[in-house]
């Protein structure tokens, strides 16, 4: 790889619970600051919809999708070596949401440690963002998003699933080891507000200067 490669690669990834904004905070920072957009695979997820009707049977097919879908974003991101904004990262996967699934009896105990083997095995492969933006907000506000949003089968999602995954996410966030960047989110309305998008901007750029300077 040249220098002038080097300078321009740059990855970012916004990582957050169901409904925080992620998708949205993608795209508008993509066009801001014209960074390739990476998403999840939701409209095209074969298992999704099944996994919200009965989650203690798809949970496993769920996360072996999700793992080896962003496993495969993630190659392409470092392999194309531009600059590049992620929607949810793959460390969510095992950290939130197989570990919550685990935690309440919807994936088992034999199921959990072949995945997260899986997923240790893939661990030395992986290139951390050089930032992650962790969008934090309150389950009111999650559930407010995602009522907005509307997705059919999202309307099983329970109060106490979305709770146990932000403890989840409060407590990864406080080890995670990379550059990170927190963002609370309840006051801060990027998507309709033009002022509150400049602020967003305004924090990473604060960072990014600190980053790459
Ligand atoms: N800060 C915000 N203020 C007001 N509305 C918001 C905010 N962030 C997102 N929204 C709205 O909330 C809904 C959910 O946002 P979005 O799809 O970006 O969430 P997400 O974090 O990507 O969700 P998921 O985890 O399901 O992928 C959308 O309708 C979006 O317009
Ligand atoms: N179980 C589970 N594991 C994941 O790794 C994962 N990643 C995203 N999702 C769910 C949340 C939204 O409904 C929808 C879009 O984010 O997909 C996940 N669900």
């Amino acid at each position: 790889m040249t220098d002038s490669k080097k300078q321009d690669f740059s990855y970012y990834a916004i990582a957050g619970n169901i409904g925080a904004g992620k998708s949205s905070l993608t795209t508008l920072l993509a066009q801001h600051f014209k960074w390739k957009a990476y998403y999840e695979s939701v409209d095209d997820n074969p298992y999704l919809s099944d996994f919200y009707d009965d989650m203690r049977r798809w949970s496993f097919n769920l996360q072996v999708y999700f793992l080896s879908s962003r496993f495969r974003s993630q190659k392409e991101i470092v392999r194309t070596q531009n600059s590049f904004i992620q929607d949810r990262t793959i460390y969510e996967d095992v950290e939130i949401f197989a570990k919550n699934l685990y935690q309440m009896g919807l994936m088992s105990k034999r199921d959990f440690e072949n995945y997260s083997n899986l997923f240790h095995e893939m661990l030395e492969f992986l290139t951390p963002p050089n930032l992650l933006i962790y969008l934090r907000a309150e389950v009111p506000t999650l559930v407010r998003q995602i009522q907005q949003r509307g997705r059919d089968y999202e309307s099983t999602i329970r109060i106490e699933y979305l709770e146990r995954l932000n403890t989840l996410y409060e407590d990864w966030i406080s080890r995670y080891p990379y550059e990170k960047l927190i963002i609370d989110t309840d006051h801060l309305d990027f998507v309709n507000n033009k002022e509150d998008l400049g602020k967003v901007i305004e924090m990473i750029e604060q960072r990014r200067f600190g980053l790459f300077s």
